[in-house]
């Protein structure tokens, strides 16, 4: 498993090791004990979601509040997203930056987003399967959110406004500004 930086603290890339035969590719997608050994990160993870998206779907930016905050390792199964993170912890050097990385099921790149970070994603292919492993369970009253156009933020989602599908849910998220408050 190899580990890269990215200009958040406390948020990287990891990037399972493959073994590719002629039947194909085999890789362990997650293990605690390699997990920890290079991240130095103890993380229990006591939930996995899966979503699946056609092109243009974007999901975020969500986070739960407070003692329900999530740290999550996300990754694309099938099809190419853009995930972008937002640190949001008052009290963090890179309060306020956010983070975006192309996850694909070819290049196997993971993204572990701590807790304290606001999360989405697009997809970029026609059809994405996503998922993701949660070390804190899903609570609807703890969940919030920053709107995907946030003006503060200028997020670039990499394909033009018109192709988005945004939910209802989505389409009402609080901004950035009003987010962190
Ligand atoms: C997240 C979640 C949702 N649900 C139910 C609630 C709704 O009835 C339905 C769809 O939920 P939602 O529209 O919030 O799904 P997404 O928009 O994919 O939300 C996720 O999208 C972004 C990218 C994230 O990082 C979050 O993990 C998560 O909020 O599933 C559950 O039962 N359990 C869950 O953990």
């Amino acid at each position: 498993m190899e580990l890269r930086p990215t200009p958040l603290k406390d948020c990287f890339i990891v990037i399972p090791r493959a073994f590719k035969d002629p039947r194909g590719t085999f890789c362990e997608t997650y293990n605690q004990q390699a997990f920890k050994k290079v991240t130095g990160l103890d993380i229990h993870f006591v939930q996995d979601n899966q979503s699946t998206s056609r092109r243009g779907v974007l999901r975020g930016l969500h986070f739960q509040k407070g003692n329900m905050a999530q740290a999550k390792l996300v990754r694309a199964i099938q099809g190419r997203v853009l995930d972008i993170v937002v640190d949001i912890r008052n009290e963090s050097e890179t309060f306020g930056q956010s983070f975006s990385i192309e996850l694909t099921a070819e290049n196997r790149k993971q993204l572990f987003v701590p807790r304290g970070f606001a999360h989405g994603f697009i997809t970029l292919s026609e059809t994405s399967v996503f998922g993701y492993k949660c070390d804190n369970f899903y609570d609807a009253s703890s969940e919030s959110g920053i709107i995907y156009n946030d003006a503060t933020l200028a997020l670039d989602w990499h394909l033009p406004d018109e192709e988005f599908i945004v939910s209802e849910k989505d389409l009402l998220l609080p901004s950035f500004k009003e987010a962190i408050v």
